[in-house]
Order: C-alpha cells, then sequence, then structure tokens
C-alpha cells in the first residue's frame, strides 16, 4: 500500500465510525480491525500493529464513557496522536534537545532547525552541550552567528549536564520561545551515550527530543532509529545529506518502519537547505529521479512531447514556453501536486496549503507577460531585458517593477533547470515498462513502501487523477 494512502484508510474507517448511530464494541472492533489492516497493507511491523490496537482498546473504555460523540473524538486523537507535539508553538516556551552520531550533520541541523523557526517568528536560541567534541562550540557558535541566533556553551566546563542546564536557563530568562539543545555524538551507539543523553534530558526535561541521521547510510537506519527511540525517548527524527544520496529514500522507509515521524531533511550544507519533510511533495520528488520518467510523464500533461521537444532543441527555455506551460497548467484545475512536477518551480507553489497563492501567482505572471512583446516573449538574450523594457512592462500590466523583477528571476530560475534535464528521455511513458528505470533506481524497501511495482503505478495514477 502507498504511504500516503494509509492515513486516508484511517481517515475513512474513522468517518465510518462517525456515521455509526452508536459506537458500541462491534463498532470499536470493526474500525480497528480497519485500521489494523491498513497499517499491515503499509508494512507495518505485526507486533507494532498490535500494540497500537491494544493501546487504543486500553485508552478507549466505553463502559466508563457515556456519549458516542466522545468516543469517536477520543478514538481520532489517539490513532492521530502520532502527529502531536511534534512542533513547538508560539509563545509556548519549547525546549528541544537534538541527539545523534558523531558526524551525522546534528551541529549544522540545529542551526537548520533554529533558523526556520526564526523566520517563522520565533525566537529560538541555542545550547551547546557537546563537550566531547574539541571544535564543536566553535562550530555551533560560527553557525549560530551567521544565522544570528543567540547561543550558550563554554570553552572550559567538561560537564554537558551543568552547560545544558544553565543554558537552558538562561534563554527561559531571556523569554526565548524555542531553545535548542545539541548533545555530543559518538562513534558509534555507545552506552555512554546514551547514559549522558539521558542525564542531559534529565535536567532540561525537553518538550521533544530530535534525532538527527545521516541519510546515506540508507537501510542501515532502522537499527540506529530503533535504538536511539528506545533510549532516549525520540519524538522526531531529522534525515540529513539527502542531496545526492541514492539511499536517502532507504533511509527514510527504514526510519518509517520505526514508527518515529521525520519532520524535516537536510539537503545541503547550509543553513537554508532544509526542507519540510512530507509525504507527498517527497515521493513526488522521487517520481522526478531514476531516469526521470515519473517526472516526464507528468510533462506530458502539461506540455506534449511533441511540442515540447522541437521547442527546447531549437535553443533556450522562452517566457513563451513558460506561458504556454501555465495555460495548460491553469486549464487543468487544482494542481497542487503538479506544481511540484515542474522542475525548478519553486517550493512556495507546492507548499501544502499554499495551492491558491501558487495560482494567483501564475495567474500575475501570466497577466504581465500577456504585456510583453513577441520578441521579449521569444527572447534569449539576457540582455535586452533592460529597465526601461521592465518600467513598460510594469506600467501595461498594472503591476509593480518589482513583481516584474521577480516574475523574471523566476523564469531565469526554472530555464536554468530546464537545461540541465536530459530532454531526449521525453517521451510517452505509460505502460509498465516505462517504470522500470525507476523502479531500479529505488531501495528495495522504499519501493516496499511505496505498495510494489503496482503501488507505484497506482499512485502515479492517483496523482493523475487529482488533476481533474
Ligand atoms: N551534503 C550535506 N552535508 C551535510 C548536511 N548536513 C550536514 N552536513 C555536513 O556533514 C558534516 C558533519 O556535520 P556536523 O553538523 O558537524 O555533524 P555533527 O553530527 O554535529 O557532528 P558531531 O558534533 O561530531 O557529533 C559537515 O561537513 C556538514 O557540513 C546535509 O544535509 N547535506
Amino acid at each position: 500500500m502507498v504511504l500516503a494512502q494509509l492515513g486516508g484508510s484511517i481517515a475513512r474507517a474513522l468517518a465510518r465510525m462517525k456515521d455509526a448511530t452508536v459506537v458500541d464494541e462491534k463498532v470499536l472492533a470493526d474500525c480497528l480491525n480497519e485500521i489494523s489492516r491498513a497499517l499491515l497493507q503499509a508494512d507495518v511491523r505485526f507486533e507494532t500493529v498490535r500494540d497500537v490496537k491494544a493501546n487504543i482498546k486500553t485508552i478507549v473504555n466505553l463502559d466508563a464513557l457515556a456519549a458516542g460523540t466522545d468516543k469517536r473524538r477520543i478514538i481520532q486523537k489517539n490513532a492521530g496522536s502520532r502527529e502531536a507535539g511534534l512542533h513547538p508553538s508560539k509563545g509556548k516556551p519549547s525546549v528541544v534537545m537534538f541527539v545523534g552520531l558523531q558526524g551525522s550533520g546534528k551541529t549544522t541541523t540545529c542551526t537548520k532547525y533554529a533558523d526556520y523557526y526564526r523566520r517563522k517568528g520565533f525566537n529560538p536560541a541555542l545550547v551547546c552541550a557537546d563537550t566531547f567534541r574539541a571544535g564543536a562550540f566553535d562550530q555551533l557558535k560560527q553557525n549560530a552567528s551567521k544565522a544570528k541566533i543567540p547561543f550558550y556553551g563554554s570553552y572550559i566546563e567538561s560537564d554537558p549536564v551543568k552547560i545544558a542546564v544553565e543554558g537552558v536557563d538562561r534563554f527561559r530568562k531571556e523569554k526565548c520561545d524555542l531553545i535548542i539543545v545539541d548533545t555530543s555524538g559518538r562513534h558509534k551507539q555507545e552506552a555512554a551515550l546514551f547514559e549522558e543523553m539521558r542525564q542531559v534530558s534529565e535536567a532540561t526535561k525537553p518538550n521533544l527530543v530530535i534525532f538527527v541521521m545521516d541519510g546515506s547510510i540508507g537501510q542501515a537506519a532502522f537499527d540506529q532509529a530503533q535504538a536511539f527511540k528506545q533510549s532516549a525517548s525520540v519524538g522526531a527524527v531529522i534525515v540529513t545529506k539527502m542531496d545526492g544520496h541514492a539511499k536517502g529514500g532507504g533511509a527514510l522507509s527504514a526510519v518509517a518502519a520505526t514508527r518515529s515521524p521525520v519532520i524535516f531533511i537536510g539537503t545541503g550544507e547550509h543553513i537554508p537547505d532544509f526542507e519540510v519533510f512530507d509525504v507527498k511533495p517527497f515521493v513526488s520528488r522521487l517520481l522526478g529521479m531514476g531516469d526521470l520518467s515519473g517526472l516526464m510523464d507528468k510533462i506530458q500533461d502539461v506540455m506534449p512531447a511533441d511540442e515540447l521537444v522541437p521547442k527546447l532543441t531549437e535553443g533556450a527555455f522562452t517566457l513563451r514556453l513558460l506561458y504556454e506551460m501555465f495555460q495548460n497548467l491553469q486549464n487543468m484545475g487544482p494542481l497542487g501536486q503538479l506544481f511540484s512536477m515542474i522542475p525548478g518551480l519553486s517550493s512556495q507553489f507546492i507548499e501544502k496549503g499554499k495551492e491558491k497563492e501558487g495560482q494567483a501567482k501564475i495567474k500575475r505572471y501570466m497577466t504581465i507577460m500577456d504585456s510583453m512583446t513577441q520578441k521579449e516573449l521569444d527572447n534569449t538574450n539576457p540582455k535586452l531585458m533592460n529597465e526601461s523594457r521592465i518600467n513598460r512592462i510594469a506600467r501595461g500590466s498594472g503591476r509593480l517593477v518589482k513583481e516584474v523583477v521577480d516574475m523574471l528571476e523566476e523564469h531565469k530560475r526554472i530555464a536554468k533547470m530546464w537545461s540541465k534535464l536530459p530532454i531526449n528521455n521525453i517521451r510517452r511513458p505509460n505502460n509498465r515498462d516505462s517504470l522500470k528505470p525507476l523502479v531500479n533506481a529505488l531501495p528495495p524497501n522504499m519501493l516496499n513502501q511505496l505498495g510494489g511495482l503496482n503501488g507505484l503505478q497506482n499512485m502515479m495514477k492517483q496523482m493523475g487523477s487529482q488533476k481533474r
């Protein structure tokens, strides 16, 4: 079963229960059986499914509860509680502790995480409780200063618990609402590391423990994530180094198998190389990998190959080409999924819940392009768009100069991405064979999680059907 379908199956099971007039033993048992089936089909281990079922049963005491609606709410709450507490809430002070093996990217990720929330309006701070590695404090200090985030640490103090407590206390007093504690990494899963983590955790009482894991280790991630989950009550996982590592998919599915939610992924060495992890865009991206067959399949819908290939081989990715693509996109209805398929289109178009804004932006871009001359639309000379042309386009379209410049920048970015695509691979891949290169590119565990070849095909269909 496709991972993305799991949520749907559970939601349907709960909805059916909602329709029942009375929630009794039988309705509850049916609902739980349905949820169990969905989990098992999603390759969740039998033992886990059994535990989930038992937990829900213990929590939902049918006799003690009077009204049916309350029971539903409680079951819903418990079935969905995995998501609770994974993200800090603004204005409510949270302590988040980072754990992981040495070199996993923990220190870098602490800063990325702090910066992400700073941009969301939080007031974060960093505490370096890594006294094991010489230079860890300097690294955190350097990163934190670059991102303009307050930090706390010591060159001389060797007790990580003491530093962690001092740092957390200080930033609590300074009214920081997100205090991030970076702990020591070790070469392997040593008992001493876990003991140190336990002590830091006990002293700082974190609201969330995040395990940072190197995605390049692939499926070996399962044992590591499991060990950390058990020893450090890990609440969430961040998988790093997802850039350029074919094994990243295996790591993600292995982590999923430990039932630890992955909340972010690291996609590079720099602070902005950090993305919220969500299964759907991730799968979309996966489909864009391999020999790009999945992506090319989607592009067929936006612009048929027989039209696109001659235009692209002729030369550059012109504004006119972009305009035509937007036009096709607009004719297709709600398109959150498809946006993610257009290489280069910035993530703001595909962010969950922001599809409407994405559509509005496309409309705005098209209005701007409507005020361009034929020459400008077909232009391949980067110097053509001078100030006077930009001013004229802005006036003509009733838009700000800045908006015209933004649009031209976006076009430049997209054109750059397109120049890197293997255009000759564009074909009509609608049969199973066309999925083979993609299947071969996926780690086996990941493919299992996606429901094998059939699951992959269904998912492509599912994504295709969302166009209408
Ligand atoms: N390509 C890539 N490199 C990354 C990513 N995240 C971190 N790195 C690099 O990985 C290396 C190790 O990162 P650190 O942040 O020092 O790792 P650490 O886990 O804090 O290490 P210890 O403090 O020794 O435990 C550095 O060179 C980082 O630049 C990522 O998402 N992609």
